[in-house]
């Protein structure tokens, strides 16, 4: 049974991305209901994963979850633009999807800014390569929801890092 004071979130993410594309579409479409069964409150998909983005985000939202959206590093953040309103989250992806420990793409930031500026009150999610040398670029820039993987878990004091990591963002709300 789900913890329902919990937030539960999932990411149809970067593994995934890479491995057999040929179902994809029609598992992003199961999952849905899998994931909102399961008692999640937020699914994201990468845009990349369906031909039909709006129509899976809608998918979402009738299912009583909020709705994220995932860009890879080359996936033009235009491409966001016709579903953008039908979505909660945009994911901008620092790193090339697949394995954590990558480098932070710090050029990354152009989009995040870019849709910062268009969209005020967005979530808007950085992953990739964000931690305590990263997060103020992130900040900056207009995140608000940050994935940080090694620099949290490879730290002496992880507690320290992800209060870090939130006070960076908080102040720049
Ligand atoms: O989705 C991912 C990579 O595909 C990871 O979430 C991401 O890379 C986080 O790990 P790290 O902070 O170590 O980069």
């Amino acid at each position: 049974m789900a913890d329902k004071s919990r937030p539960l979130t999932c990411k149809i993410g970067p593994s995934i991305l890479n491995a057999d594309l040929s179902n994809l579409e029609k598992a992003c479409i199961q999952w849905v209901t899998d994931m909102a069964d399961a008692g999640a409150d937020q699914y994201t998909f990468h845009i990349e994963a369906t031909d039909n983005p709006l129509a899976l985000a809608r998918k979402i939202r009738e299912a009583g979850m909020k709705a994220g959206i995932g860009l890879k590093p080359g996936t033009p953040v235009e491409e966001v633009l016709p579903v953008v309103e039908a979505v909660d989250m945009v994911l901008v992806m620092t790193v090339e999807p697949g394995f954590g420990g990558q480098a932070f793409m710090a050029d990354m930031m152009a989009k995040v800014e870019f849709l910062r500026r268009s969209f005020p009150h967005l979530d808007i999610e950085v992953d990739g390569g964000v931690g305590p040398a990263t997060i103020d670029a992130c900040a900056k820039a207009g995140a608000n929801m940050i994935v940080s993987g090694s620099a949290v878990v490879k730290a002496n004091d992880p507690r320290a890092v992800i209060s870090q990591l939130r006070n960076s963002v908080v102040k720049e709300l």
